[in-house]
């Protein structure tokens, strides 16, 4: 049986697929009301995968519920995380393992530090879903996930290699550290942009001109002293391009007054800076003003 914490939308992605793919999982919801709002819609839950609507049931539970848990894949923001996996960690099981889905850098490692009895694992996801209104859930973007142990040389475990191709376009990958790195990096340049501008992704290198190249150069650097040589200029510019008419995750959660993961994202990456004695001023001068316009719209800036 495997554990979805966090009924948000990639939480319900993994569970919808799992579904489909008659793979045995419950979803841990927040609480018992949340539970309830679940049981009022029969537990339903329509998945538009892009090629049209699927009803589908699924198994829902709070997190007191006393099943032990061997496999918890876990799917709330990052900053959510570790207090999320805390309530549960009387139910999982020693050397279990807990696969994490976060965005950013910091969640990861902070639920390896609290979980010492299990095995931690990370993904890079580029999926994108959103849930258009409760009970409905969109797969807008096909992407990838690439997944690794988080800092052992852990096997990948069993239950990966029955998720069906089709539904998941997945890849192991030892070590991990590298391709998260490669991703903070890229939302680093791309997310706070947009965030600041009020724009879509495509917007970044004209409203930001020599910033971005100024915050890509810093960023370079950064990625090299963590062991990753490619040249992330051409990475992020190809992205803006396919990624163009997107709103980035962070503008969507301004937008809908949610708190962002600029903390796990641009915050990380300036404190692994100053960690490494890098100068990166601009990255530094972006996080400020992306704060400040957090601020402005009254949203936390941790
Ligand atoms: N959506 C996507 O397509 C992608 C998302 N990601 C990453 O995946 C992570 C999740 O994103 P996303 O699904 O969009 O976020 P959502 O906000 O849609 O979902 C997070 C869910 O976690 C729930 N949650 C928070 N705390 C707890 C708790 N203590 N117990 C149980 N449930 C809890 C939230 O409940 P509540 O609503 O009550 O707060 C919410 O339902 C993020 O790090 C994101 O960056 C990465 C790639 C793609
Ligand atoms: C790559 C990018 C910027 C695509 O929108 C993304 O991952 C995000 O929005 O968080």
């Amino acid at each position: 049986m495997l554990y979805i914490l966090g009924a948000g939308s990639l939480g319900l992605l993994w569970a919808a697929r799992l579904q489909q793919a008659g793979i045995a999982c419950r979803v841990i919801v927040r609480n018992a009301q949340q539970l309830e709002a679940w049981q009022q819609r029969n537990n339903r839950l329509l998945f538009n995968d892009g090629n049209g609507n699927h009803a589908l049931t699924l198994n829902f539970e709070t997190p007191d519920t006393t099943r032990m848990i061997r496999h918890l894949i876990v799917a709330t923001k990052a900053h959510a995380a570790l207090e999320a996996v805390r309530q549960l960690r009387h139910r999982l099981r020693p050397a279990g393992d807990i696969l994490m889905l976060q965005n950013g850098l910091g969640s990861q490692q902070a639920v390896a530090q609290a979980c010492r009895a299990q095995q931690v694992f990370a993904a890079s996801v580029t999926d994108g879903a959103w849930q258009p209104a409760p009970g409905e859930l969109t797969w807008a973007g096909r992407g990838s996930t690439v997944v690794g142990p988080l800092d052992s040389g852990a096997p990948c475990p069993e239950w990966f290699n029955r998720l069906p191709p089709v539904l998941f376009d997945w890849r192991w990958q030892t070590p991990i550290m590298p391709t998260l790195w490669r991703k903070l990096a890229i939302n680093c340049a791309i997310n706070p942009f947009t965030l600041i501008y009020n724009c879509h992704n495509g917007e970044v290198p004209t409203r930001a001109g020599p910033w971005l190249d100024t915050c890509l150069t810093e960023l370079q650097e950064l990625l090299r002293a963590q062991g990753v040589t490619e040249e992330l200029a051409p990475l992020v510019h190809d992205v803006i391009r396919s990624t163009a008419a997107n709103s980035s995750s962070m503008r969507q959660d301004l937008h809908a007054g949610r708190r962002t993961e600029i903390d796990y994202i641009l915050g990380y990456t300036c404190r692994q800076a100053r960690q490494d004695g890098l100068q990166v001023p601009a990255l530094e001068r972006l996080l400020d003003a992306a704060k400040d316009c957090l601020r402005r719209h009254q949203l936390p800036t941790d």
